[in-house]
């Protein structure tokens, strides 16, 4: 069987966390610091390091098969290519900015201004659909500078932190996309490699259940189990298991990382007690 070709960037801010990922389903992967492609051990994958703004075209002539890739490159040069899975990392958006010193109200502001971006056709997409025209200036890094070197009025540009766009003395004014590392798939992918696809999905989808969740255990003294178990999440029902102690319970839950404080809270109001937490590796519904 031919192994499925993934594209993964060759360096940057999406290298470590996708081989991450791809650990974490059980496929290891020799860095790629000197080679362009490697055999994953255990799975039958092979993986291509490449730049991130080339993937979507290896996607679309079918070099590749799928590829860890930003969604903002995606929206901006891959509107055609599918999605399959969205991974979680790499959170950013994508945004216009102005010096701070300049009035913004609306984004008529911008008409006819000069705008620095990497991002052209996501730029021109959003003042085409709000009538605006605009001046593009494409240049491909540090964006944030362009303003203050009198090059343009505005930029547009990946925001995540806002610490870039702060040092610059320039303000966040419109957010034209939400962003995060998504797994893309080739239009020309095969029958074979779909099969494969559907195999690495399926892990990557309980890794990323069991990221988001936790395990814990707990022990309740039983006149106060019913309102314990009624304050818990879990797959089905918590566990309850009787402890060697008369009158007491362990109690063994899944708990959602975004909900996990605020439970934890109640239940130890409602008088649980050694309280313990433990990652998931993985988790298949
Ligand atoms: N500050 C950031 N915080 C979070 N995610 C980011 C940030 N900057 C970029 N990203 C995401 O990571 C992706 C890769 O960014 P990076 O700067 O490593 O690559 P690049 O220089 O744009 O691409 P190439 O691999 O073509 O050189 C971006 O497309 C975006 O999705
Ligand atoms: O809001 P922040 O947390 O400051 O992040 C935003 C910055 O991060 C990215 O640059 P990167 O560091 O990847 O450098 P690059 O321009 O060389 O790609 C992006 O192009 C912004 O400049
Ligand atoms: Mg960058």
């Amino acid at each position: 069987m031919e192994p499925i070709k993934i594209a993964i960037q060759k360096s940057g801010r999406l290298n470590e966390d996708s081989l991450r990922i791809l650990k974490d389903c059980g496929i290891s992967i020799d860095n790629g610091r000197d080679q362009l492609k490697a055999a994953a051990r255990d799975f039958p994958m092979e993986v291509l390091y490449l730049r991130n703004g080339d993937i979507p075209q290896y996607l679309r002539d079918g070099v590749v098969d799928i590829a860890i890739i930003g969604e903002n490159v995606l929206f901006e040069k891959g509107k055609d290519i599918r999605v399959s899975v969205r991974l979680g990392f790499s959170k950013c958006r994508v945004s216009l900015a102005l010096p701070k010193s300049v009035d913004y109200s609306e984004i008529g502001d911008l008409d006819g201004k000069r705008i620095a971006t990497s991002y052209p056709n996501t730029v021109r997409h959003f003042l085409d659909k709000a009538g605006i025209s605009a001046d593009l200036h494409i240049i491909n890094g540090s964006v944030e500078i362009a303003p203050n070197i009198g090059l343009a009025d505005a930029i547009c540009d990946i925001v995540s932190s806002g610490s870039t766009l702060f040092k610059n003395n320039l303000k966040e004014v419109e957010v034209l996309l939400q962003s995060e590392a998504v797994l893309a798939v080739s239009p020309k992918i095969g029958e074979e490699q779909e099969g494969i696809l559907r195999q690495l999905q399926f892990r990557i989808e309980s890794v990323l259940r069991a990221r988001q969740n936790k395990y814990v255990l707990m022990n309740a003294p039983n006149d106060r189990l019913e309102e314990i178990i009624a304050l818990l999440p879990g797959m089905r029902s918590p566990t309850v298991l009787p402890l060697a102690e008369e009158g007491w319970s362990s109690v063994h839950t899944v708990i959602n990382r975004e909900r996990f404080w605020e439970v934890l809270d109640e239940v130890k109001k409602a008088g649980a007690e050694g309280i313990l937490v433990c990652p998931i590796e993985k988790m298949v519904l």
